[in-house]
C-alpha cells in the first residue's frame, strides 16, 4: 500500500479513543488538524467524566457519549481502537473491552510500560496490537513517537500505524523492550524541557526581566536551539562549543550546572523513568493474573 492509498483509507475509518484525556486528546487534534481524517469518524469515550466529553465534543466536534449503550456502538463499529487509560486504570479498561472486540480491529495503545503480551492476555484474543509511545506534542504535529508491532499486524496495518502517527509528527519503530527507552526519552522528555523552561523564566524575572521578557526569550530560546540541531545537522555539543567563549559566561553558567550535576540529574531522569515504565508494565501484569 502506498502512503497515498494509506491516508485515503485512514479518512474512511472509524477511530474509537477508550480513554479521553490528554495524550488522547493531543492525537486527535493532530489528526483533526492536519485533515486526516473528519471529526465524525473519531469517538472518544471515558469511564464516568461527562463534563470531559461535552468539553471534547464541543472543541472538535468527536462523537461522544455517556450511554452505555451507545458507547457499546462506537467500541464495536471501531476500525481502530486506541487504547489511552493510565496504567493503573488499563487492566480493569481492558478487562471491560474484552468481550467487545472482534479479530479484524486495530488495536493501538498508548499506554507506559503495558506489553503486547499483556495487552494480548487482557484481551483474551488473539488481535493486531500496535503498541506506540507517543507525546502531547503531537498535539501541533510535532509529536516523536515510538512504535512496536504485535506478530500479527498486517503490512498494510503497519503502514496505516506508521501514518497515523507520521501525521502528528515523527515516528521510529523500534523493538518493543526499547519502548521503555522511548518513554525515559521522549514520552517524558517535554516535561524536563518544561522544567528547564520555568527554571530560566523564574531566573530571568528574579533578575529584573519582566514576566513577558523571560518567557518571550526563554520560548526563543529553546525553540531555535532545537531548530539549530535539527537544519544544521550539528551534533549539540559542537553547537553548544560555539556558544560558549573561553572564559566568557556561558563557560560560567555550564560550569556552574556541572557542579549541580546537570547532565547526570538528566541522565538518570532519563534511566528512571524508562525503569518506571517497566514498573508500571509489571504492576499491570500483575493486576491481569489476578
Ligand atoms: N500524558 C502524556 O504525556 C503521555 C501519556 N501516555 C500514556 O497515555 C495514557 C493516558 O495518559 P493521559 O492522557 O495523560 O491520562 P489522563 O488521566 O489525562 O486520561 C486518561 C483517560 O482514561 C479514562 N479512563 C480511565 N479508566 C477508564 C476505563 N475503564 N474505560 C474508559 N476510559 C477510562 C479517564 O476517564 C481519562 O479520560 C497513559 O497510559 C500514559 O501512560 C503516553 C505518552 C505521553
Ligand atoms: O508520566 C507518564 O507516566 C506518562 C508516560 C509518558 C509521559 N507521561
Amino acid at each position: 500500500m502506498q502512503p497515498t492509498t494509506t491516508l485515503a483509507t485512514l479518512g474512511s475509518l472509524r477511530l474509537c479513543f477508550y480513554g479521553a484525556g490528554s495524550m488522547a486528546e493531543a492525537i486527535v487534534r493532530g489528526l483533526i488538524g492536519q485533515e486526516l481524517t473528519k471529526p465524525s469518524q473519531i469517538s472518544m469515550l471515558n469511564r464516568q467524566n461527562a463534563d470531559r466529553l461535552q468539553e471534547l465534543s464541543s472543541r472538535y466536534g468527536v462523537e461522544t457519549s455517556s450511554d452505555e449503550a451507545a458507547k457499546l456502538a462506537m467500541i464495536q463499529s471501531a476500525d481502530v481502537l486506541f487504547l489511552a487509560p493510565k496504567p493503573k486504570d488499563a487492566a480493569a479498561a481492558l478487562e471491560q473491552l474484552r468481550p467487545l472486540l472482534s479479530p479484524n480491529q486495530l488495536i493501538v495503545s498508548v499506554i507506559a510500560g503495558l506489553s503486547i503480551h499483556t495487552i494480548e492476555q487482557l484481551l483474551g484474543q488473539p488481535m493486531a496490537v500496535v503498541r506506540t509511545m507517543p507525546n502531547t506534542s503531537s498535539t501541533i504535529g510535532l509529536g516523536a513517537t515510538g512504535i512496536s508491532y504485535s506478530s500479527s499486524v498486517s503490512v498494510e496495518q503497519r503502514l496505516l500505524a506508521e501514518a497515523m502517527f507520521q501525521a502528528v509528527g515523527l515516528t521510529a519503530v523500534v523493538e518493543e523492550p526499547l519502548l521503555d527507552v522511548v518513554t525515559g526519552v521522549s514520552g517524558s522528555g517535554p516535561a524536563y524541557v518544561y522544567y528547564l523552561m520555568e527554571a530560566m523564566i523564574k531566573a530571568g524575572q528574579d533578575l529584573g526581566l519582566t514576566a513577558d521578557a523571560a518567557r518571550e526569550l526563554t520560548v526563543q530560546t529553546v525553540l531555535g536551539a532545537a531548530q539549530m540541531v535539527k537544519e544544521t545537522g550539528e551534533q549539540p555539543a559542537d553547537l553548544r562549543r560555539k556558544v560558549t567563549s573561553p572564559n566568557g559566561t556561558t563557560q560560567a553558567a555550564i560550569e556552574t550546572l556541572d557542579a549541580h550535576a546537570f547532565a547526570t540529574g538528566v541522565q538518570r531522569a532519563v534511566a528512571r523513568a524508562a525503569e518506571r515504565a517497566g514498573e508500571l508494565g509489571a504492576d499491570i501484569e500483575r493486576s491481569a493474573l489476578k
